[in-house]
């Protein structure tokens, strides 16, 4: 069964220089354990089909499901996580403080809490910095600390917008690295918005490629890559070609402004 399946999917939105067609006619399915990437030019609507997955945003038309139910049946059952663009740490809470705030939100236990924080601080290889504030770690860290929180809930899908987008090349490397090595313990069901061809290579098992205007998928790319990727995958003449067939869906689906 799909953990998520778009059929037919709309979503306009009603502004004041007339409708925006955000989502039109979009048709997914992401099987379990799949690592997908959204691919596409600003306002092709990556972030607001992942909106309409975490049931933040409604859809005007068509059909969502995910783990077979609506996206407000799956929200109440705790069945993703959700990093946003910036980390959005509280800066007055520490590390910890932070990854338990939506775990006392939902009322579990203290030591459930703790042993939580501890276990997600370990996957992020954060442990022994639980303690510190948001400020006192890096920009790397810190997206680091933002998936720990997303991690909490121990859901099998992880809905991440654009999480490395402001990190520099080399930290975004290592993360890229941590991030393929933690789905492959935890077998995480991935839903990762970029901008990058690269990073959208190296991570996915499946790349979903979109046009603004309206915002549709154009292209939907599986790949042959091993699932151990080391950096230097890149450079392979199967990387290239799956980063080339991206550059062109892009390419095809350009909008002039
Ligand atoms: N709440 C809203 N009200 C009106 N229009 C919106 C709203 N949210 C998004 N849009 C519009 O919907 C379209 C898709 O936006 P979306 O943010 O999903 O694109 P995106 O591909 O994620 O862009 P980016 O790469 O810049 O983050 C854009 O034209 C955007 O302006």
């Amino acid at each position: 069964m799909s953990v998520i399946e778009a059929r037919g999917l709309n979503l306009t939105f009603q502004t004041n220089d007339g409708p925006v067609h955000a989502l039109k006619d979009v048709n997914l399915s992401i099987d379990r354990g799949e690592f997908v990437s959204f691919i596409g030019p600003s306002g092709c609507g990556k972030t607001t089909f992942l909106r309409c997955i975490a049931a933040l945003e409604q859809p005007t038309g068509g059909s969502l499901t995910v783990n077979g139910v609506s996206p407000e049946e799956a929200r109440r059952a705790r069945a993703y996580g959700y990093v946003f663009q910036a980390a959005g740490l509280y800066p007055w809470r520490t590390i910890a403080g932070n990854i338990k705030l939506p775990l006392e939100i939902m009322g579990f236990a203290r030591d459930e809490q703790e042993r939580r924080v501890n276990d997600v601080l370990q996957l992020v290889d954060l442990a022994g910095f639980g303690k510190k504030y948001p400020w006192q770690l890096s920009g790397g860290m810190q997206q680091r600390a933002s998936i720990a929180r997303a991690l909490a809930f121990d859901a099998d899908i992880l809905l991440m917008d654009e999480p490395f987008g402001a990190l520099d090349e080399i930290v975004r490397d290592h993360l890229n690295e941590q991030l393929l090595k933690l789905w492959a313990r935890t077998n995480k069901t991935i839903g990762f918005v970029t901008h990058s061809i690269p990073e959208a290579v190296y991570l996915s098992t499946k790349i979903v490629v979109m046009s603004p205007r309206p915002g549709r998928i154009t292209d939907v790319i599986d790949s042959p890559l091993p699932s151990e990727r080391p950096l230097d995958i890149r450079d392979s003449a199967e990387f290239i070609e799956i980063a080339h067939r991206v550059r062109e869906g892009l390419r095809a689906g350009h909008v002039d402004e």
